[in-house]
């Protein structure tokens, strides 16, 4: 067995556990690398075989089964392992994009009607941080809290961020980028502290410390272990995101896109922001005429923050990218930024919830309403062309 593989096993919490388990999984490697990989893993975790998407387990360049080749970009990428799902009565999808990095998760939910529940980068980083900390304390009981860390990007869900308030861990937060996180992993490993978790919502997730990046094999065989774990226990996935909010609160997150492929038009839209009351510096201060407050506004293209004491953000400051976000009095959590590897204005938004708010109906009508109004008022859609994603 190749290091990698004995790591990957040496995570493992219960090998006789994952040896018993009965769920089916299904692995998709979307036309890529993973397949080879995700078997000797599923080995080395003593995982029965898992049961392939035959059409899509070979790297084929043209990708030929799929529209986008990207777990992240919806249900279509999911199709066809959907299909072989439902033939092979199989309840759990493991999806890796083509460089196998990345990993998306499907559920089949109990109620046959709501179908297959396609987790999203929020909602995995919170399961998956869960299972780190708990497989962590099951093996470590007792040790020092001070020296452990998860960590995510400043663009994905805070619910990591709330179980560490709450739990007693450590908490760090990064730019988007899994670069940031690794290299922070290393920094506070130089320093003897210990990191168990990193993602970023773009189903990025470093599962312990086998890669210090983020790695879509060891994180699939850490999402089958809880599957495994789970089961144990009569929940399934979705049973466990619900108990994580009833603890930490609902934290529920929209993020999307628009296109714009004109750089004045992007930074037309950011000067704006900047200077909404005339002046630099003068951000908007509320959504829909005063009802949404905003608290603070740190925007690290250039750096003002004005949740600091002296008005300067902490993370890193770029010029060349553009980024705000928007605290909101209620909770919400709003980023705009400009993508660096694509032409899109990507929006980040969670609202988090204390965990006293039983109603996530109340909580996803908010934040509907928020998102539709922060389009609307900062992004101005129609006045600057921009164009919406198509799903
Ligand atoms: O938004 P950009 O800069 O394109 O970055 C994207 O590229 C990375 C892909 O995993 C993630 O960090 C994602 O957010």
């Amino acid at each position: 067995m190749c290091n990698y593989m004995k790591i990957i096993q040496r995570d493992t919490l219960n090998l006789e556990m994952n040896a018993a388990c009965d769920i089916k999984f299904t692995y998709t490697a979307m036309h890529g690398v993973g397949y080879s990989f995700m078997i000797q893993a599923f080995r080395a975790a003593n995982f029965k075989p898992f049961i392939v998407v035959e059409e899509q387990k070979d790297p084929d360049p043209e990708f030929s089964t799929v529209k986008f080749p990207n777990p992240e970009e919806g249900k279509s990428a999911l199709n066809l392992a959907i299909e072989t799902a439902d033939k092979n009565s199989s309840t759990v999808i493991l999806a890796n994009d083509p460089d196998a990095d990345r990993m998306a998760v499907a559920e089949k939910q109990s109620d046959g009607e709501q179908g297959w529940h396609i987790f999203n980068g929020n909602e995995l980083g919170s399961l998956l941080g869960w299972w780190c900390w708990h497989s962590y304390r099951e093996r470590n009981p007792g040790e020092d809290l001070n020296n452990l860390y998860m960590m995510s990007s400043t663009v994905s869900s805070k619910l990591i961020k709330t179980m560490a308030s709450i739990e007693g861990f450590q908490f760090f937060e990064t730019l988007t980028g899994f670069k940031w996180m690794g290299n922070k992993t290393a920094e506070l490993q130089k320093e003897g502290k210990k990191v168990i978790f990193a993602f970023e919502e773009a189903i990025g997730f470093m599962c312990f410390t086998a890669v210090l990046d983020k790695d879509g094999i060891s994180a699939a065989v850490r999402a089958a272990e809880m599957v495994s774990y789970l089961s144990t226990k009569g929940m399934t996935l979705m049973d466990k995101l619900q108990d994580l909010y009833s603890t930490y609160g609902f934290h529920i997150s929209n993020n999307s896109y628009f296109l714009c492929y004109e750089q004045p038009v992007i930074e037309h839209i950011f000067e704006r922001l900047r200077n909404f009351s005339g002046s630099a510096d003068t951000y908007p201060t509320s959504l829909l005429d005063g009802k949404y407050e905003i608290e603070t506004v740190r925007d690290l293209t250039t750096g003002f923050d004005s949740s600091q004491p002296d008005n300067k953000a902490v993370l890193p400051v770029s010029k060349s990218n553009q980024m705000i976000t928007f605290t909101f009095k209620n909770g919400l959590v709003a980023t705009l930024r400009t993508s660096g590897t694509e032409p899109k204005v990507k929006y980040y938004t969670e609202l988090c919830a204390s965990p006293a708010e039983k109603n996530v109906e109340v909580v996803k009508a908010t934040l509907e309403e928020m998102v539709a109004a922060i389009v609307e008022e900062f992004l101005q859609p129609e006045e600057n062309g921009l164009i919406a994603r198509s799903n």
